[in-house]
């Protein structure tokens, strides 16, 4: 499926609660986000359906899509319109199937070993990262700065988004080193004003 990724959003429970989670990313949508992952990693299962099904309510009509994070039972139990898994995060042709050929399904990629050994036919995008440290993932790998992006995007067969570390001053950087646009969390999320924040990813 094609999918926009001029500016996606990573939702947060910690830093969403200083406006709420769908009043977050209602407001980021208007600011111009155009995908939107649910990540929670602490909510029970039931809680994250929860959430997911009050936030595709909340988008609906808007065009952007609702993907959940690591959690394949939730997508399917949810509607949600996809799933983002990482390497450790189970078996992506296993995802698939259990998804549809019509959800969209994202892997974390973090070096050029992860990249050689994936098979594109089941993926829609790819999340390369980090690209700067971050303290919002405490489990990062190591940062892969522009050059390093830029290095793996060359080598992606398939679109892909950055993310890590990333604010509204790197949007052309990032545009630039090959990637659809940033992933971000605490740019938006963390923010007084998430519309105006998601806007300035915009600006330049
Ligand atoms: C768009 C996007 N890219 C990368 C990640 C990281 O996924 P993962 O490595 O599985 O780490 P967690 O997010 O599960 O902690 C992502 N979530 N989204
Ligand atoms: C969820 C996530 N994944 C990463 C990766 O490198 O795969 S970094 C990250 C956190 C991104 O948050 P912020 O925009 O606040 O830095
Ligand atoms: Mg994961």
């Amino acid at each position: 499926m094609r999918i926009d990724l001029s500016l996606y959003l990573v939702t947060d429970p910690t830093l969403c609660a200083r406006h709420g989670l769908v009043e977050t990313v209602v407001a980021a949508v208007r600011g111009g986000v155009t995908v939107v992952q649910l990540r929670d990693k602490h909510a029970s299962d039931a809680e994250l359906t929860d959430q997911a099904r009050r936030l595709k309510a909340a988008l609906a009509g808007s065009g952007v899509p609702l993907i959940i994070n690591d959690r394949l039972d939730v997508a399917l139990a949810s509607g949600a319109d996809g799933l983002h898994i990482g390497q450790d995060d189970g078996d992506v042709a296993r995802a698939r199937a259990a998804l549809g050929p019509a959800a969209i399904l994202g892997l974390s990629v973090q070096r050029h070993d992860q990249l050689a050994a994936l098979d594109p036919q089941p993926l829609d995008y790819l999340g390369l990262g980090p690209v700067f440290a971050t303290a919002t993932k405490h489990d990062h790998a190591a940062p892969l700065g522009f050059d390093g992006l830029a290095a793996l995007v060359a080598k992606s067969p398939l679109p892909a988004v950055a993310i890590g570390g990333l604010k509204a001053e790197h949007a052309a950087r990032v545009r630039a080193a090959g990637a659809q646009g940033p992933a971000v969390i605490s740019a938006i999320c963390g923010q007084a004003d998430p519309e105006a924040a998601a806007r300035a990813f915009f600006t330049d």
